[in-house]
């Protein structure tokens, strides 16, 4: 089975999401923050705060390219789909899933959060512009999963459907 990336804002629930979906499919799980922190034995806000945002990005797409494309889960990070690249990189390697979630929802997921730099101390217009920075290269996506009132098992149940249907696509 061709990698399955799972995209979408910050606090959509990719890496919570991608954790039990790899429990369910039996499929190693991938999360580029986690590789990034490995890579730079440092984490993710003392990059931002010591490398800055551009240092963060190149490393970000270097791991991203250096992942196995086969049999294999792989959350992202919710800056991810800003370079045109990684997108790319994404569709022509796998199945790329958009966990998309209301914006209320969202903020009361971050907003306390010191671990996102990009979303600490902003304010809920601040976000939601964020948000509409980055829409159209989410909706890029293979699939899109509005998971804003769904529990992560239902979200989870949500993208085995979305793989069944693509799998009959193929067969068909
Ligand atoms: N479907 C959901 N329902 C309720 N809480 C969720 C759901 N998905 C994620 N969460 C919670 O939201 C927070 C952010 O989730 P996380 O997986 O880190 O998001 P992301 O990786 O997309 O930034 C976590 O506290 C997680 O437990
Ligand atoms: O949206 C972003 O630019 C970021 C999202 C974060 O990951 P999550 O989406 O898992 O929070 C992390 O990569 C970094 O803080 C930057
Ligand atoms: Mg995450």
């Amino acid at each position: 089975m061709k990698a399955i990336f799972l995209t979408g804002f910050m606090g959509a629930g990719k890496t919570t999401i991608g954790k039990l979906l790899g429990e369910y499919l039996q499929l190693p799980v991938i999360d580029t923050d986690e590789q990034i922190e490995k890579k730079m034995g440092q984490s993710i806000p003392k990059i931002f705060a010591e490398k800055g945002e551009a240092f963060f990005r190149k490393i970000e797409s270097q791991c991203l390219q250096q992942m196995p494309t086969k049999d294999v889960i792989i959350t992202t990070g919710g800056g991810i789909v800003i370079k045109d690249e990684n997108r790319q990189w994404m569709k022509e390697n796998g199945i790329v899933i958009f966990l998309d979630c209301d914006l209320d929802v969202l903020y009361e997921r971050i907003q306390q959060d010191s671990n996102r730099p990009l979303a600490n101390k902003k304010t809920k217009p601040e976000i939601i512009h964020l948000f509409q920075q980055r829409e159209r290269f989410y909706k890029e996506a293979d699939f899109q999963i509005v998971t804003s009132y769904l529990t992560p098992n239902e979200v989870v149940w949500k993208i085995v459907d979305c793989l069944k249907a693509q799998q009959l696509g193929k067969n068909s």
